[in-house]
């Protein structure tokens, strides 16, 4: 259904469903009456902010849930749906409002302002309540077992949602399957991101399965990426100019944008051992395992490709980091070092001509990388980076009251 024809009936939705995401990453809803839609476009919705937070509630604040138009959709149900900007009660933009921070960065930076667009991949696992994989095929399967067969209809369930994918398939792992979206804004990547996760998840849902977007949710298989393309004008000398300085900026921001990218507990155990996965701060031509895989893709454009990121990161945030590091490596006209075309752990650190930066190896190392990189913490809010580093920390410190089935294997009979 075409967006104009939404927006001109939404009355003849029973539902609407508000959706935004809080600083998690979490998507969060709240559905009104389609004839209420024409006032909430006019003056908001109110809501209690405390579950916006992210994980921790702390403390209550009254906001405005203001919908924006350009986003309504709806597929062939009665309910249609349209992402939210959130306000304080005075009408200023909430600074722990991550679709307003990208908006933010959008608007501040040159890189987002000269014609930016941006790609994705995005991987999940269908698997069932027990937890097992829903299939035991590998990358491109053609098999059309229940995954394949509820893929096809997840992607026509995306197009029918207006988010145009370029491609659906089964990834590496046993039940792990990807869509690839086409490029698009910032804003309207950002939105199609968390967007797609729910209907994904919905799909899942209603068949008994679930569709985990954690980064790594089983021993000793590939975690799920959510790759994230700039695609760059490469068509003069200046451009790939400014593409090698985009490029160097993400990386000398590498460590400090995992906080974002990678934001649990559990990002860490893809970013490291995880396959096709990066551990180092490294860019390549080919090589699965940089941080940063640069190669031509549509017309004379570049794509780059930044592999840091986990399908459980918030995709507002990541894209307003990732803004923020290319605006950087611009202004302060990085050099790019040598491409390196193998992982670091398979050619040797020693080989290695200048030893690149390895990336955290924990999300509290991630927390300090990213309070320690002020030129790009200045890029955001410090309301919003405050709160964002305590809700990881958070996080940090959950984990360490729990014992894993790991550790008690390991050393419950062993001293
Ligand atoms: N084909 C691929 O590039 C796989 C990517 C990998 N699953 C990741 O975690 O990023």
């Amino acid at each position: 259904m075409s967006l104009s024809r939404v927006a001109g009936n939404v009355g003849d939705f029973a539902w609407v469903r508000l959706i935004f995401t809080d600083l998690a990453g979490a998507t969060r809803a709240v559905q009104i009456p389609g004839d209420a839609f024409e006032k909430a476009l006019r003056d908001g919705v109110r809501v209690d902010g405390s579950a916006l937070e992210g994980r921790n509630r702390l403390i209550e604040t009254d906001l405005v849930l203001r919908p924006d138009p350009t986003t309504l959709c709806a597929s062939s149900a009665r309910v249609a749906r349209v992402v939210c900007d959130i306000f304080d009660y005075e009408g200023n933009p909430w600074p722990l409002d991550p679709r307003q921070t990208l908006r933010q960065m959008v608007e501040s930076t040159s890189v987002a302002s000269s014609g930016w667009t941006g790609a994705a991949e995005l991987e999940w696992y269908l698997v069932r309540s027990d937890l097992m994989p829903v299939d035991s095929e590998g990358y491109f399967s053609y098999a059309r077992g229940q995954g394949e067969q509820l893929l096809e209809r997840t992607a026509a369930e995306l197009q029918g949602l207006n988010v145009s994918l370029t491609g659906a398939h089964h990834e590496a792992g046993p039940g792990q399957y990807e869509v690839n979206v086409a490029a698009s804004t910032p804003m309207a990547l950002a939105d199609t991101l968390m967007n797609a996760r729910t209907v994904i998840a919905d799909m899942a849902h209603a068949e008994g399965l679930i569709a985990t977007f954690m980064a790594r949710p089983l021993n000793d298989l590939p975690g799920s990426g959510m790759h994230i393309h700039q695609v760059l004008r490469n068509a003069n000398d200046d451009d790939m100019e400014r593409i090698e300085r985009i490029v160097a900026g993400i990386l000398h921001h590498g460590p400090a944008l995992c906080a974002f990218s990678a934001p649990t507990i559990n990002s860490y155990r893809r970013l490291h051992r995880g396959a096709e996965a990066p551990s180092y701060a490294t860019w390549a031509h080919s090589s699965r395992a940089a941080l940063v895989r640069v190669s031509p893709t549509d017309g004379d454009a570049i794509s780059v490709e930044y592999r840091g990121s986990d399908s459980s990161a918030n995709p507002y945030l990541v894209i307003a980091a990732l803004l923020a590091a290319a605006e950087i490596g611009l202004a302060d006209e990085l050099k790019l070092p040598a491409p390196l075309e193998e992982s670091v752990e398979g050619v040797g650190l020693a080989q290695v001509e200048t030893a690149p930066t390895q990336l955290p190896r924990s999300l509290e190392q991630a927390i300090t990388q990213l309070l320690g990189d002020e030129e790009l913490i200045d890029c955001f809010d410090d309301r919003l980076i405050g709160r964002y580093a305590e809700d990881l920390m958070a996080e940090v410190e959950a984990s360490q009251g729990y014992v894993s089935e790991w550790e008690r294997q390991r050393y419950l009979q062993n001293f």
